[in-house]
């Protein structure tokens, strides 16, 4: 990839979009810095087990609600039982301008208010496989941010975890989102490309990626 050279946006399906660099360093690094605290707890960032006894090569720490396969709930129960942190007031605002900007809407913000962010950190060698992001029980976009090293992002189709798919490669600072008929499109990360990350988010090795979405659940905890 020649830096020099400005990366196009680039709508890949209907609903689904590339922003490069969209989020300034300076946010990135606030963001960055966020991470770093909510991985401490109250539920610490941890490689997520699969019913079937597997973990995921990515660590994961979740707000506002906590996602474990293949579900949503409020506190941590694979974890350590914790209620997960709030989702902060400026996420979701965030949440809102990425929906507006990546469709060119500004009307699409009123109507976007995410409750849940999953936070994946990636090490040189952790990869996630082609999936569909299908536990929420809302059609709402998902608004996915990454910082430091790039990957290969695989985004895919509704019907199968195969070809077609297109392989895009999401920098520091893009935002991807997906939503309308693209909302359940099977994706994945291939690979995570070490050594690419810009020390000045403050990450300086690895890859974290943040998306935010709208479950649909009622809150009806204390
Ligand atoms: O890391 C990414 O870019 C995608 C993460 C993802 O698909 C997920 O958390 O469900
Ligand atoms: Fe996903």
């Amino acid at each position: 990839m020649n830096a020099l050279l400005p990366r196009p946006r680039a709508t890949l399906a209907p609903g689904a979009v590339h922003v490069p660099d969209w989020l300034p360093v300076a946010e990135q690094r606030a963001l960055v810095d966020a991470c770093r605290r909510w991985a401490v707890g109250p539920v610490p960032m941890r490689h997520t087990r699969l019913p079937r006894g597997g973990v995921m090569s990515v660590q994961t720490v979740c707000l506002g609600w906590h996602w474990r396969p293949y579900a949503y709930t409020r506190t941590a129960d694979d974890v350590n039982g914790q209620r997960v942190a709030a989702l902060p007031a400026w996420l979701v605002e965030w949440g809102r301008r990425a929906v507006a900007d990546a469709y060119e809407d500004p009307s699409a913000a009123a109507d976007y208010t995410p409750d849940t962010a999953l936070i994946n950190f990636y090490d040189a060698a952790a990869r996630m496989g082609m999936h569909q992001d299908k536990d929420e029980r809302s059609s709402a976009p998902v608004v996915s941010l990454s910082i430091g090293d790039a990957c290969v992002f695989r985004f895919g189709n509704t019907e199968t975890r195969t070809r077609p798919y297109t392989d895009v490669e999401l920098c520091s600072g893009d935002l991807f989102v997906f939503g309308g008929p693209s909302r359940f499109a099977y994706h994945g990360v291939p690979r995570v490309r070490p050594g690419t990350a810009d020390p000045a988010t403050g990450l300086s090795g690895g890859r974290l990626n943040i998306t935010l979405r709208v479950t649909g659940l009622a809150d009806g905890r204390p």
